[in-house]
């Protein structure tokens, strides 16, 4: 990695814990949030051998817009239209309805460029393995189930995208009887 590029990441790193800094994971810990973002990112890198930074700047970002004040408008001033867009693409309208936005992701994940599928794998699997570590506060276990299947129907819609993330993510959907 060049030194320049180890910069625009510490950038990111710290726009997005920064954004974050005051949300917590539903686990019974509390955890940080940023965790999800950099655990997300990480993932991307290591298992997913991505080298695209604007990808990876994209994973650490990826909640920023949906769950904080950020606009795409200052992720795009800060980090570069490619950046916002990747972003734009995976973030939902929190203005529509819950069920609405679940179906939306199952119905545009094919039609994302391939940059956003990317960091919508790699979200899915962090939430599918984070959930099979520990249930968030006051969800049951037809809940979590629940996650699982519609993952899997979005996760469907990704194929094609990165072999390596898609077969640890389909581990995950044969052991809660779910196949692809
Ligand atoms: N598994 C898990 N998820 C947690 C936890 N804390 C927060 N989340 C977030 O909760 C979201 C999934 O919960 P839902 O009830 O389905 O969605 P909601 O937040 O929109 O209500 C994910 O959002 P997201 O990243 O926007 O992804 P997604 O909604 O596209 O799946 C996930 O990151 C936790 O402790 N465990
Ligand atoms: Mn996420």
């Amino acid at each position: 990695m060049s030194s320049s590029s180890t910069a625009v990441l510490l950038e990111t790193i710290n726009f997005a814990a920064e954004k974050h800094r005051n949300q917590r994971r539903k686990d019974p810990d509390a955890t940080p949030y940023i965790n999800h973002p950099i655990g997300v990112a990480r993932i991307l890198s290591h298992e997913g051998g991505i080298t695209d930074i604007e990808v990876l700047q994209a994973a650490l970002l990826h909640d920023t817009v949906e769950d904080t004040d950020t606009t795409i408008e200052e992720l795009e001033s800060l980090f570069g239209p490619t950046v916002a867009r990747i972003v734009q693409e995976v973030t939902d309208d929190k203005s529509l309805p819950k069920e609405e936005r679940k179906r939306l992701q199952v119905e545009h994940a094919p039609h994302r460029s391939h940059q956003a599928k990317l960091v919508k794998l790699a979200d899915k699997l962090y939430n599918l393995r984070d959930l099979n570590r520990c249930t968030p506060t006051g969800w049951t276990a037809e809940r979590v189930q629940g996650y699982f299947v519609w993952a899997s129907q979005v996760v469907k819609g990704l194929r094609g995208t990165n072999a390596a993330l898609e077969e640890k993510v389909q581990q995950l959907f044969l052991q809660r009887g779910l196949e692809l």
